[in-house]
């Protein structure tokens, strides 16, 4: 997802349909913005995912929000730097490097990476460890000749699973996206590559029970329809610059990544609420206009800018619905 939010006047907005029936995920989040006076612990943040009316599940408001407080934080569960920018970016939180230096460079036989801190080395030895002893070559490349991100973010899950620190069942909560056969047919040549330069890389077969070509489709599924594009807003003048520089390349995304709770957010093209990152992949999620409890809270995944006809094509190839948000009905 790429929100790029604009604000329209508001027309309808969406209740709360059925209530807790998935509240539990609201406890997931692991950032509350504030805390509770008596105990001095963070309170959860005022939503809970449940059912709404028209689009599966959604995120709804259980207590009033004021425009322009935060919501909640997010971090990821995935993450991956554009892979124009593996020198420009830190290969774990994407943020922005600085050309004055501060970045701790890390060889391997194979690539030479980026962090911006010892902390974001430490975070990446779940998937590192495993990922630095293969060549990525071959996979890479072919990402690179079909201009496809998606993968790469498979592929850190899978070296995630193979260290321990991360589950293979991680995504099966989030929606997939609908495929046709030639995508399938597709995802089964990159499951070859990824398993194939894992077992060169001296893997065995017991390490990678989970990687099989269901497992492959099913987690690429969920981040076709799931994953954000990292924007930063930036935090410096050179961040700006940067930005600048970057747009004018066609390149402003640092890289992808994909959250639980953020993917339960649907789409408007009038959201009340909107997705940001200021200096690296944690997100802020927060309220764009005053939100009443029971709202659902509806961020937008397009350019909101785009005309009527243009928006419904974006959403219908890149998601697989056709928009009905009060906006879109009202023929704007
Ligand atoms: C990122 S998920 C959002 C959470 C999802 N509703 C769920 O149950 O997991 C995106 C999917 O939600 C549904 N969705 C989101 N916004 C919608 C909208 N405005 N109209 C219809 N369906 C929508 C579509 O199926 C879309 O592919």
């Amino acid at each position: 997802m790429s929100p790029v939010t604009r604000l329209y006047t508001p027309l309808l907005k969406n209740k709360l349909h059925k209530l807790p029936a998935l509240s539990s995920f609201s406890t997931t989040t692991p950032n509350y913005n504030t805390t509770d006076q008596q105990t001095n612990r963070p309170s959860p943040p005022p939503i809970q995912v449940s059912i709404t009316e028209s689009a599966g599940r959604g995120v709804f408001a259980t207590r009033s929000i004021g425009a322009g407080d935060l919501i909640h934080t997010a971090k990821p569960l995935i993450t991956h730097p554009s892979i124009s920018l593996l020198s420009d970016v830190c290969y774990f939180c994407l943020k922005r490097l600085h050309s004055g230096g501060g970045s701790i460079q890390v060889n391997s036989q194979y690539q030479t990476i980026h962090f911006c801190s010892e902390d974001c080395i430490q975070q990446s030895n779940g998937f590192y460890e495993v990922e630095k002893q293969a060549d990525w070559s071959a996979y890479d490349e072919h990402c690179r000749v079909l201009g496809l991100k998606y993968p790469h973010l498979v592929k850190r899950l899978a070296c995630m699973v193979i260290s321990g620190a991360a589950p293979a069942e991680s995504l099966d909560i989030l929606q997939p996206a609908g495929l046709i056969p030639e995508m399938i047919l597709e995802m089964e040549n990159e499951f070859g590559l990824l398993k194939s330069t894992l077992t060169k890389a001296g893997f065995k077969d017991a390490q990678m029970e989970f990687l099989t070509k269901q497992w492959y489709i099913g987690v690429l599924a969920r981040i076709r329809i799931n994953a954000f594009r990292i924007e930063l807003v930036g935090g410096s003048y050179e961040d700006l610059l940067l930005s600048a520089a970057a747009s004018v390349d066609a390149e402003s995304a640092v890289g992808n990544a994909v959250y639980i709770l953020p993917s339960f957010y649907n789409h408007d093209c009038d959201p009340n609420s909107h997705i940001i990152w200021i200096e690296n992949v944690n997100a802020r999620l927060k309220a764009l206009r005053d939100i009443e409890a029971g709202e659902e809270l509806r961020i937008c995944y397009i350019d909101a800018s785009m005309d009527h006809g243009a928006r419904q094509n974006l959403l219908f190839e890149g998601f697989g619905f056709r928009c009905k948000c009060p906006r879109c009905l009202s023929g704007d």
